[in-house]
């Protein structure tokens, strides 16, 4: 029989984020419109889209053999699956999303203890209630259906406790953040059996590689350039490399190419100081892996 895995891809926050790095890591998933199984480029993978509040419990029953989710959803649904690798990302950023205790700016609530007896809303209600009762303060969590940041300004909540990646939907309400409960970031997760089987686990192995691999190439390029013997000490200590830079001699001359991986943000300030110490010929490429 035709060996399958099934994949959960979140919809949602991290959906569009989640299509980029399958894409980037060379697997191409075609979402049709209003159809949650979407196609993919890999006879050995079956995909299917579903909430990222409910990917881990699915998983967790063996209706898929993985998934992409948040931490913070496995936390909340308190499932029992295993993490094959945490993936850094984010909707619009690379920053871990942060689930944050907020107030109204004027509001007197200064400190978690401040918020005994008081009602906080939030669509992460059994993580807050655990939260609150590991620290013994007694508060009455309620379900959110979205909107959350709206309710305090309503008075329908003293706090609420809600994501956050920019910030700006927290300012837009003119709220303060008070605390910070958790960081949340994607998990690859697997049904414990599948991860047992030895296919399933091969095939989530090369998965969990590629993906990272798009991750870590992420504001990475390479560089390359040709340096003469005199200057290449020089050059080399200018370079910030992820390794040691290569270094291999140009044909029949006196000269050496140099490669080497930076990171994106440096590379204005670095072609210069290079080529003031002697480099030529240099080339800055795009990087799809870094394995
Ligand atoms: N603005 C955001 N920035 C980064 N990550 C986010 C953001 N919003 C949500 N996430 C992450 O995406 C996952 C799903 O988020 P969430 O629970 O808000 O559902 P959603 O996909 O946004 O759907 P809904 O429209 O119901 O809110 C969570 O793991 C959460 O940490
Ligand atoms: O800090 P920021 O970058 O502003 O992001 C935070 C917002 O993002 C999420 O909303 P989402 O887009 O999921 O809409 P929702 O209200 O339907 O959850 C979250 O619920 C916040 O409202
Ligand atoms: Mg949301």
């Amino acid at each position: 029989m035709e060996k399958k895995l099934k994949l959960g891809i979140p919809k949602g926050s991290l959906e569009k984020a989640t299509m980029e790095l399958f894409e980037k890591s060379g697997w191409r998933i075609n979402v049709h419109h209003r159809n949650y199984f979407p196609d993919i480029d890999d006879p050995e993978i079956e995909c299917a889209i579903c909430r990222a509040q409910e990917m881990s419990r699915y998983v967790e029953q063996g209706i898929l053999d993985c998934g992409i989710t948040g931490k913070d959803w496995i936390l909340e649904n308190n499932s029992d699956v295993h993490t094959i690798t945490e993936l850094i990302y984010s909707k619009v950023s690379k920053r871990p999303a942060r689930w944050v205790l907020a107030v109204p700016a004027d509001s007197n609530i200064k400190r978690l203890e401040d918020l005994e007896g008081k009602k906080i809303a939030t669509e992460l209600v059994n993580f807050t209630k655990r939260y609150f009762a590991e620290r013994g303060i007694n508060v009455t969590v309620e379900f959110s259906w979205g909107a959350t940041e709206a309710k305090v300004v309503q008075g329908l909540a003293d706090a609420i406790v809600e994501v956050t990646e920019t910030g700006s939907t927290i300012r837009a309400h003119g709220l303060k953040i008070i605390h910070e409960l958790m960081q949340s970031t994607p998990q690859f997760i697997a049904n414990h059996e599948s991860w047992n089987d030895p296919w399933k686990r091969k095939k989530m192995e090369q998965l969990a590689i590629m993906l990272k691999g798009a991750l870590r190439a992420h504001k990475l390029v390479g560089l390359k350039m040709n340096v003469a013997r005199e200057n290449l000490d020089k050059i080399v200590e200018i370079l910030p490399s992820l390794n040691a830079p290569t270094i291999s001699p140009l044909y029949q001359s006196d000269w050496f190419a140099v490669e080497t991986v930076v990171s994106e943000d440096v590379v204005r300030e670095l072609i210069p100081k290079l080529l003031e110490a002697g480099a030529q010929g240099i080339i800055e490429y795009a990087l799809n892996k870094v394995i």
